[in-house]
């Protein structure tokens, strides 16, 4: 039987989505950060640090954060954007041939009036996490539900986990296979096939819509180090790859857009 409970995840509320075949995924609405994702087989697919806070202080360092409406520090805005870091609602849940999904909602009337003030256009986003066996799909839609267009960036900032850094490789983003033994940080513009993250006999087929653009990051010793919510050595057992809209989009009111993330594993 698929179920939706809700759970404590630390010292957050959050909803655990379970499919009949035992795959799960939990989200604290803080953020509608996604902290973690087992297929069936009950591996966990995501990082998250042991060092990170998990009280709504700051964001959660590791599993999916939702970056809107700026990516990093490209605007005058919050580093990478609110919306990690805003309480969202469960809008909608349910179940259907074996899967289970949830609907997580943010929109302007539910920020802090500091938050809103710093952004001030009607907006709601939505993001849908469904599992399904050997498969995670992500969808974020941004709507404008103000009189005046707004530009946004957004991203889905994936933190997997990895058994070691110096074992992965990373197909789909360049000519040939990625490999990183230490800090890396690069923007690939124009996304269009799919992509693979192997590590060992284990392979991760990613696939995105709508976000043009794929992010890798891994801050590597120094950075790991110098990151207070991150264990020194933690740098080895994760890579981010993260499908992005890095340039602003304009949408216009009353329009929408929608980006997508799809994992399966490959075991
Ligand atoms: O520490 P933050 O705000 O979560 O950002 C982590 C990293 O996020 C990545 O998306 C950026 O490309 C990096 O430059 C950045 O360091």
């Amino acid at each position: 039987m698929s179920t939706i409970e809700m759970v404590d995840y630390g010292q957050l509320p959050a909803v655990r989505i379970r499919g009949t075949d035992g795959a799960q995924a939990i989200v604290t609405l803080y953020g509608a950060h996604l902290v973690s994702w087992q297929g069936a087989d009950g591996a966990e697919r995501l990082f998250c640090s042991a060092a990170s806070k998990l009280d709504g202080s700051r964001a959660i360092r590791g599993g999916v954060p939702v970056i809107f409406p700026q990516f990093a520090e490209r605007g005058t805005g919050m580093r990478h954007g609110f919306a990690r870091v805003a309480t969202w609602r469960l809008a909608d849940s349910g179940a259907h041939d074996g899967a289970a999904f949830a609907v997580f909602m943010l929109e302007d009337g539910d920020l802090a009036p500091a938050l809103a003030q710093a952004w001030p256009h009607g907006f709601a986003l939505a993001l849908r996490v469904e599992v399904n066996g050997a498969a995670l799909a992500l969808t974020l839609e941004v709507r404008n539900t103000g009189a005046d267009a707004f530009a946004f960036s957004a991203a889905l900032h994936t933190y997997f986990s990895v058994s070691h850094l110096a074992r992965v490789r990373i197909g789909g983003v360049q000519e040939g296979e990625l490999h990183i033994d230490d800090n890396f940080d690069h923007i690939y513009r124009g996304i269009d096939g799919a992509m693979t993250l192997a590590d060992g006999a284990t392979t991760l087929h990613l696939a995105q819509d709508g976000f043009g653009d794929a992010v890798v990051w891994n801050p590597g010793a120094l950075d790991a180090a110098a990151l207070n919510d991150m264990e020194d050595a933690e740098y080895q057992r994760f890579v981010c790859i993260e499908p992005a809209l890095i340039a602003p989009l304009t949408l216009a009111a009353g329009a929408a857009w929608r980006g997508a993330h799809t994992i399966r594993i490959d075991a």
